[in-house]
């Protein structure tokens, strides 16, 4: 990717594509946590999974394949999310995707990725992606969080996930607090 280069900003009906994210990790939680305020189910394969995936496939919200990555996995999917810590593997499946016309994203080479994960604000009808072209993700987080401002709200509850990782969450002012003495949002 040369530098610079913009990407475009396409919203998509995600109602009826399957999805695999491959790796079960903080990445792919926060990420399948996002898809699922645009469909109502995503395929999750790794070989651990977070507390939370198996919470979702409770909910028939993910469907689980536990095992190491296979390319018989992607048969019939629409777009692939690699959010293994194994960059090999990563590079191996987006290579995989690509051959097969599949959309990828590739958590830890933006070099590979057919597309970018955006940071998300949704609030009723109202959907924001925001994007710096790969250049800086502590701006994207920043910008999330200043338009969360402006919105009040945001659907794509980032705060929870940090509530569930690091046992505090960070208010709207920025201000750090102990999980369980104040909501989340
Ligand atoms: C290019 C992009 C491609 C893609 O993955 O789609 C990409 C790539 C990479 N991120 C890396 C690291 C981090 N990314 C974050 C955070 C976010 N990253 C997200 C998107 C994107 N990340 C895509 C466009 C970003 C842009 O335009 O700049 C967000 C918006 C969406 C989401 O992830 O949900 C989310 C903020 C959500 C929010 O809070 O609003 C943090 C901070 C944190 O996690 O708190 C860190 C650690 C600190 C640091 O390094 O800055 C690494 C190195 C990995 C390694 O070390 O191996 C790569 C690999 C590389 O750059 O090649
Ligand atoms: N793009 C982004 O926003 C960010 C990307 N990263 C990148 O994301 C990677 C993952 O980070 P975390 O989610 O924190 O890691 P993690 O350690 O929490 O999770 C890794 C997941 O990969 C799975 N996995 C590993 N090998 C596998 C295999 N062969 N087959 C199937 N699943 C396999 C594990 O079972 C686990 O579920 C990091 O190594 C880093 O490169 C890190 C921070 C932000």
């Amino acid at each position: 990717m040369s530098e610079n280069k913009a990407f475009f900003p396409m919203f998509i009906d995600l109602t009826d594509k399957r999805i695999l994210v491959i790796g079960a990790g903080k990445i792919a939680v926060r990420r399948i946590r996002t898809l699922l305020l645009f469909t109502e189910q995503v395929e999750v394969t790794a070989r651990k999974f977070l507390p939370e995936i198996q919470e979702l496939a409770a909910k028939g919200k993910v469907k689980v394949v536990e095992s190491t990555f296979g390319e018989e996995l992607m048969d019939g999917v629409f777009m692939v999310l690699a959010c293994t810590d194994d960059k090999r593997l990563n590079s191996q499946i987006c290579a995989t995707a690509k051959k097969r016309n599949i959309l990828s994203n590739n958590c830890s080479d933006q070099t590979e990725c057919d597309f970018f994960f955006p940071s998300v604000i949704k609030k009723d009808e109202l959907v924001i992606g925001i994007n710096a072209g790969g250049t800086d993700h502590k701006k994207v987080k920043e910008v999330r969080r200043k338009i969360e401002r402006i919105t009040g709200y945001n659907e794509a509850d980032y705060n929870r996930h940090q509530k569930e990782y690091t046992g505090t969450d960070t208010k709207r002012d920025g201000k750090k607090v102990h999980r369980g003495s104040q909501s989340g949002s």
